[in-house]
C-alpha cells in the first residue's frame, strides 16, 4: 500500500518494501502531527493551514525520520535499492534526530503546489539555543534549508543543496513559533533558484530571509508530475 501525501487522519502510512512480503508492511510515524509540546500559537497556524486543505489549495506533507519514506510511487521502489537495510535503519534525517517531544525542531510542512510554494510551521525548542534564549543560527539554516529543500524536491525531484545564503535580522525566541515561507522562482535546466522568508505568527517581525540554489541530480520525475500521474 502507498499513499501520498497519507489520507488517513492517524497520519500513518503502510508500506510494503520489495523484498518483505506484502503482509508485513512498514509503519512509518508522521512526526508533523501536534504533540503535547505544540504552543497554542502552532496549534492555532496548524488549524488554519489544515482548514486551508480542505479545497485542495494546500496539502499537508507528513514527516518521517528517513528521507527515502517521503519518497512516492516507483523511485520510492528504486531508491530502496540504492540503500542498505542498515543504512535505513541507522540514518535520520537531521531536524528529527531527537525523540523527546519539543526540546528540538517541532515542525510541520504544508505545500501549494500551483503557487511552487512551501512553508514551514516551525517551533524552536530549548537544545536548539545557541545566544541564551535564542534560536542558534545553525538551527534556523537547518529549517530553512529543509523547507526550501522540500520545496525544490517536489518542484524538481532529487536535489542538493548547492548554495544557501542568509541574512539574519531578528533572533527567534526559543519556544516561539514562526512561519519559515519558501518558494521557486526560477528553474533554468538543473538550476532551481528559490527565495524564503521566516516571520513571526503576526507577520509584524521578519526573522530571516534566505536565497538558494539547488541542483537537480539525475533525469527522475519531479514529486508534482509523479503525483499528477497517481
Ligand atoms: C509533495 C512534496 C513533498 C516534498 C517533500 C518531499 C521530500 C522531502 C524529502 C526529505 C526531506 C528532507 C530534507 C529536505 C531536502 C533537502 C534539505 C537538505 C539538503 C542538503 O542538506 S544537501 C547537502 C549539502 N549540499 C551538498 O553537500 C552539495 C555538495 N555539492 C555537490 O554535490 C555538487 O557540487 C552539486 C551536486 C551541487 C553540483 O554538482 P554537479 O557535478 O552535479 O553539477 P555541476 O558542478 O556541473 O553544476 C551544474 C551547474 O550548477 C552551477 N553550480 C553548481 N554549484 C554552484 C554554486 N554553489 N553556485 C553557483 N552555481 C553553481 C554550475 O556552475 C553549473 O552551471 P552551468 O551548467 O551553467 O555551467
Amino acid at each position: 500500500v502507498e499513499e501520498f501525501p497519507p489520507s488517513g487522519s492517524n497520519g500513518v502510512t503502510l508500506r510494503c518494501r520489495s523484498r518483505v512480503k506484502s503482509s508485513c508492511p512498514i509503519q512509518s510515524k508522521d512526526y508533523a502531527l501536534p504533540n503535547s509540546s505544540w504552543s497554542q500559537g502552532m496549534m492555532d497556524l496548524y488549524s488554519r493551514f489544515l482548514e486551508m486543505c480542505k479545497d485542495g489549495t494546500w496539502k499537508r506533507i507528513p514527516s518521517y525520520s528517513n528521507s527515502v519514506d517521503h519518497i512516492p510511487g516507483k523511485a520510492f521502489w528504486e531508491s530502496l535499492k540504492l540503500m542498505s537495510e542498515k543504512e535505513r535503519k541507522d540514518t535520520r534525517l537531521f531536524p528529527r534526530n531527537m525523540d523527546t517531544e519539543g526540546v528540538g525542531f517541532e515542525y510541520a510542512m504544508f505545500l501549494n503546489p500551483s503557487e511552487k510554494r512551501m512553508v514551514c510551521l516551525f517551533q524552536p525548542g530549548p537544545y536548539l539555543e545557541g545566544p541564551s534564549g535564542f534560536a542558534h543560527g545553525g538551527s534556523t539554516a537547518t529549517i530553512i534549508d529543509s523547507t526550501i529543500g522540500s520545496c525544490a524536491t517536489f518542484v524538481a525531484g532529487r536535489v542538493m543543496t548547492a548554495n544557501l545564503s542568509i541574512n539574519y535580522r531578528n533572533p527567534i525566541p526559543l519556544g516561539s513559533v514562526v512561519l519559515v515561507d519558501s518558494k521557486v522562482d526560477q528553474v533554468e535546466g538543473r538550476k532551481v533558484f528559490l527565495s524564503c522568508h521566516v516571520r513571526s505568527i503576526d507577520g509584524q517581525t521578519l526573522h530571516a530571509e534566505a536565497t538558494a540554489l539547488f541542483i537537480r541530480l539525475d533525469s527522475t520525475k519531479s514529486l508534482q508530475q509523479q503525483m499528477s500521474c497517481q
